[in-house]
């Protein structure tokens, strides 16, 4: 038996894989995505042609990189619902509007007029009925100096350099922001209590939960559907 099996995780499962800026993310979207045998839905940071010059002037460029990232994401989104899921995703598409263009609206950093527009798409695209919601979102969360460091250890030079104060601000939202999602079934995971790089077995505590959160979802929305 396979581990999607053993933990009676569903092969056409869409999960997607929230957090702040460091958090792991895409370390968690691998391990899972390899221990299921699912396909990987990435953020392509290399190729973006905005985000360098977005940190070097957030005001210029932040209504360009919102745009860019929700034609992005919203392609992906459609391209893992055409294969009929079974797929892990790096960062949903909600933290876009929830956390990063409203933290530079709120900021001075977006225009009213930007902000206004790029909510009006947003709504128009994703907060429809017909927009496929994931199955589960997981959550990750931890301290904010161990994502601190792991931001310093990554090394993105255009993150390295913007002041500790950004992260402080994100991380402060994204608690926030989580208590009052809705939009599908969250799973918070704290970032002390498994060690990917480290230990390859603390994946299956993980994927036991993620069963158990999808089957949970899955029989409470058949009872939504016979009602
Ligand atoms: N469980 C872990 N323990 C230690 N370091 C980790 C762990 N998970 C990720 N990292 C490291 O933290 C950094 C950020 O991880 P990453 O997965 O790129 O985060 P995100 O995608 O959320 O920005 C990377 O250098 C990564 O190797
Ligand atoms: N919607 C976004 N607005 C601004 N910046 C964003 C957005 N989505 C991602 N980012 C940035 C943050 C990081 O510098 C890179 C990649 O994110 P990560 O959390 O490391 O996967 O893109």
């Amino acid at each position: 038996m396979n581990l999607r099996e053993k933990y009676n995780i569903p092969h056409d499962s869409i999960i997607t894989i929230a957090g702040t800026v460091g958090v792991g993310k895409s370390t968690m979207t691998q391990a899972l995505a390899d221990a299921l045998k699912f396909k990987t839905s990435f953020e392509k940071v290399d190729t973006n042609p905005y985000l360098e010059k977005f940190y070097a002037d957030f005001e210029r460029w932040s209504f360009h990189l919102q745009i860019y990232f929700l034609a992005e994401r919203f392609k992906e989104q459609k391209k893992i619902f055409e294969y009929g899921g079974g797929f892990v995703q790096d960062r949903s598409i909600y933290e876009d509007t929830g956390i990063f263009a409203k933290m530079h609206y709120e900021n001075g950093t977006m225009s009213e007029v930007d902000y206004e527009t790029y909510k009006n798409l947003f709504d128009a695209m994703v907060m429809t009925p017909y927009f496929p919601h994931p199955d589960l979102l997981i959550y990750l969360e931890g301290s904010l100096d161990e994502i601190i460091s792991r931001i310093q250890l990554r090394g993105r030079e255009m993150e390295k350099n913007t002041p500790i104060a950004y992260w402080e601000e994100m991380y402060r939202r994204y608690e926030e922001w989580i208590d009052n999602f809705n939009a599908c079934p969250v799973l918070r995971l704290n970032i002390a209590d498994y060690d990917l790089m480290n230990e390859k077995h603390s994946i299956e505590p993980v994927l036991e939960k993620v069963g158990r959160a999808i089957q949970h979802s899955r029989r409470w929305k058949t009872r939504q559907l016979i009602k």
